[in-house]
């Protein structure tokens, strides 16, 4: 049976499984989870995935609920090979090392950087978020500055969860190729993978839905009306009046219906 991965197509760690899936070959059973329903916090959803994030992969007994984790266990159970993730102790390290910056830094900026304008009413990411994703460029221009790729001479999947979060983040904060030449010259060859088309259509998606959130009028974050409805003494601030925008449904399966709930990340 093949493994099931929940995901939506507009979320980078998701894409991040996907191109690993797809250059490997596995056939992944897709099971869409709408976040802007809720559906990541239902009952049945928490049960496997507490922390109500997407994605999280199921084979069989096990059960992943991190992109990066996820990557790893697949090369690791259904590559003939390693070369997407190094048996070697210091190749490996450096592929680790790349991942946990996907997660500390670089998805997290993604993350600082897309709230205000969808949850926010915010027409443009704000200018201090703005410099953390140059400030995170920068570190991605310095792990290329001897390599190829983003964890040595070889594609690995630290380069599928990276490339999966600069594409992103390059909708929102563009990636200057003049102060950036090496990140650009490696988006670049990032695309020309032949796998690396599966990470095109949630970016097509998401370029839709920031075009849509930036182009629309000017709407303070917090009218008036807004404020009054905060009750800060009793924390019953409604998270549904957050949500500017819907994920759009994924020709695959669906949890199902569910209440609208506030910012997903
Ligand atoms: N470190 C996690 C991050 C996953 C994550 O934050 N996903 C977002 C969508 S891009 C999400 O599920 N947000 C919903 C929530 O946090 O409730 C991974 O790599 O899988």
């Amino acid at each position: 049976m093949a493994p099931i991965l929940y995901m939506t197509l507009l979320s980078p760690p998701s894409r991040a499984v996907l191109i690993t899936a797809q250059a490997l070959g596995i056939e992944l059973e897709l099971k869409n989870v709408d976040l802007a329903k809720g559906e990541h916090r239902r009952p049945e959803y928490l049960q496997l995935n507490p922390l109500h994030t997407v994605p999280t992969l199921i084979d069989g007994e096990t059960i992943i609920t991190d992109s990066h984790a996820i990557n790893a266990y697949l090369v690791r159970k259904y590559s003939s090979d390693d070369k997407l993730y190094p048996r070697d102790h210091s190749k490996r390290a450096l592929v680790d090392q790349r991942l946990h910056f996907d997660t500390g830094i670089l998805f997290n900026s993604f993350r600082n950087a897309a709230a205000p304008l969808f949850y926010r009413k915010s027409k443009e990411v704000p200018q201090e978020t703005a410099n953390q994703v140059v400030e995170a460029y920068r570190f991605l221009e310095a792990f290329l500055e001897k390599n190829k790729w983003m964890a040595g001479g070889e594609v690995t999947i630290a380069d599928f969860s990276l490339a999966a979060s600069v594409t992103s983040l390059d909708v929102l904060v563009p990636v200057d190729s003049l102060l950036f030449p090496k990140v650009t010259a490696w988006m670049q060859r990032f695309q020309e993978l032949s796998y690396a088309k599966v990470n095109e259509p949630g970016l097509n998606d998401l370029k839709e839905v920031v075009k849509k959130c930036m182009a629309r009028g000017p709407s303070p974050s917090l009218t008036a009306a807004r404020v009054k409805k905060i009750d800060l003494a009793a924390s019953s601030f409604d998270p549904g009046d957050r949500v500017l925008w819907r994920w759009r449904p994924f020709h695959g399966h669906s949890l199902g219906g569910g209440q609208a709930v506030g910012d997903p990340y």
